[in-house]
């Protein structure tokens, strides 16, 4: 990962805005449902502390910070109603864990979501493809290296799969080092006639099916900052340090792969592009150059858990602008993606680069006002619209989206995600996803891309590098009666590493069309 310091002022001496004072001042919503909007305006009580922010002192000569100038401030989400938030019992507890955050070092640098950002420009003008995946939700029990390192691997492999099939360069993102809290559909969940508030991430509750467990907790909070540094610290030694070496191309194959079709095809793949890089080395670009040692790898998480990503907002001393610093690239959840909503306040704006998820329920010219709310200068790269309907809805609704953001003008990267749209629950009881409803979904996507003449920017997969049961069917021939075997998620299933990599080279087949279609130019493409 490339690497830029940002500063970042640490508790004394600096200027604080007036939206930050302001709420610094007001209390949390102390609402009993936790699917219940945060109260939009609250009692204003005293401050117990000076508030704390990560907002640097003016630049010198300036007068004001550029950032504190504008009519919008890390907290000023709180202003609006923020879906999908819990319910904390121990207010002061909450305020003491997030005032620790605020004073922690950031994550991700600035100039990291920047990079990413160009790079994510590159796609939306069709001269790239990006790769997002990872955990539906990362977990405290789960966490260990070899799992990091696993989705870290299947992530590389497929992206060598795409870039070989596709010639474009793979913008890769993991759902990793921050993917904890989850909107939930019901606000309770009931087993064998007991109910309990659900279970909504592993830095709020506990997935433990007891009323202590569901108990949010603010310390979880430190503890899923500890994990995604941590995790973040062994991205970036995998990524830069030798791991994702591009002559170790034939080493990432994963031992349970070994004998699956999958990893066959992966190791014949490998020996190509070996004897590509052997080719290359010959004519003088060695394995010591950086981009045969290193690779760009970045992390993204769901932002709904404002308090936690507020405490992490701070400004970029460089430009003066704020960031997000929990991670490079945040989205907004279908479920939290309301126009007057806190989630739209708080996203608009930092300047990261910026995930929407879109089912069939956005009608294209509330899509288009998204859009223009989190981007109104129209830069490129700076939003992914990832869609997630169900091949059935993509036929019917994408290609209104499509033209109504085109006729708009705006840019953007589509994105699919198969997965949201293809969940169902089992004859065993468990939540899953036939392989076949995400392959169709991921058809329909492309196909309606190559209709409108628009580019199929990207994936984004709720995958693991693990070999699980959650997702049924592909060549592994995973069956429902195989889902309790290895059902490890938290939250909704996902693709082992062989199904991950198996849907790899079908999209990789359907980029190869498309590219030796657009070279020969010889008519419609031939889809498969
Ligand atoms: O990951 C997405 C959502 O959090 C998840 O699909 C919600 O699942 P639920 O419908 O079981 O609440
Ligand atoms: C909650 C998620 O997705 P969506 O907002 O699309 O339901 C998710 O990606 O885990
Ligand atoms: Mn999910």
């Amino acid at each position: 990962m490339a690497m830029r310091m940002i500063q970042v002022a640490e508790s004394s001496g600096r200027s604080v805005s007036d939206y930050e004072r302001q709420t610094a001042r007001l209390t949390k919503s102390t609402s009993t449902s936790s699917l219940r909007p945060r109260a939009a305006t609250r009692n204003v009580r005293g401050s117990r502390k000076a508030p704390v922010h990560c907002v640097l002192a003016p630049k010198e000569g300036t007068g004001i910070s550029e950032a504190e100038s504008e009519d919008w401030g890390p907290g000023s989400w709180r202003n609006k109603e923020a879906m999908q938030q819990p319910t904390w019992p121990d207010q002061d507890k909450l305020e003491d864990c997030l005032d620790m955050i605020k004073k922690y070092p950031p994550l991700v640098f600035a100039g990291e979501a920047k990079t990413l950002k160009d790079r994510l420009a590159d796609v939306c003008l069709g001269r790239g493809f990006l790769l997002q995946g990872g955990d539906c939700a990362e977990s405290f029990a789960e966490f260990r290296a070899d799992n990091i390192r696993d989705t870290f691997r299947v992530l590389l492999q497929m992206s060598n799969v795409l870039m070989y099939s596709s010639g474009l360069p793979v913008v890769k993102i993991g759902r990793m080092a921050g993917q904890f809290a989850k909107p939930r559909s019901a606000d309770m969940e009931e087993i064998g006639g007991v109910s309990l508030p659900s279970y909504r991430g592993d830095n709020i509750n506990s997935d433990e099916f007891t009323p202590e467990a569901r108990i949010p907790n603010p310390e979880r909070l430190l503890r899923a900052y500890n994990q995604s540094a941590a995790t973040l610290n062994l991205l970036r030694g995998f990524s830069t340090g030798g791991y994702a070496a591009l002559t170790r191309v034939t080493d990432w194959n994963l031992d349970f792969m070994e004998d699956t079709e999958q990893g066959a095809r992966y190791r014949e793949l490998a020996n190509y592009l070996d004897e590509a890089l052997q080719f290359m080395s010959a004519c003088g670009m060695t394995a010591e150059h950086p981009i045969m040692r290193q690779t760009e790898f970045y992390t993204s998480h769901e932002a709904l858990l404002l308090d936690y990503e507020q405490a992490l907002t701070r400004v970029d001393t460089t430009t003066d602008k704020w960031y997000g610093c929990s991670a490079h690239f945040l989205w907004v959840g279908e479920r939290t993606r309301q126009l007057d909503g806190a989630h739209l306040e708080y996203i608009r704006g930092i300047n990261n680069p910026i995930g929407i998820k879109i089912s069939n329920k956005c009608p294209p010219a509330e899509l288009v006002e998204l859009i223009e709310t989190i981007n109104p200068t129209n830069e490129p790269g700076k939003i992914t619209v990832i869609i997630r309907m169900g091949a059935g809805n993509v036929r019917e609704y994408l290609p209104g989206l499509v033209k109504a953001v085109s006729a708009a003008g705006q840019h953007v990267v589509w994105v699919s995600d198969p997965m949201h749209g293809n969940t169902v629950k089992s004859d065993s009881g468990y939540k899953t996803r036939p392989f076949e409803s995400i392959r169709e979904e991921l058809r329909a996507f492309f196909d309606v891309h190559d209709e409108l003449g628009t580019h199929p920017g990207g994936v984004h997969l709720e995958m693991t590098g693990q070999n699980v049961t959650e997702c049924t069917g592909g060549m592994a021939e995973v069956e429902d009666s195989d889902l309790p075997l290895r059902y490890h998620t938290h939250c909704d299933p996902r693709l082992n590493a062989a199904q991950a990599l198996e849907l790899a080279f079908l999209i990789g087949n359907r980029l190869r069309k498309k590219k030796n279609c657009i070279k020969e130019m010889n008519g419609p493409c031939e889809t498969e």
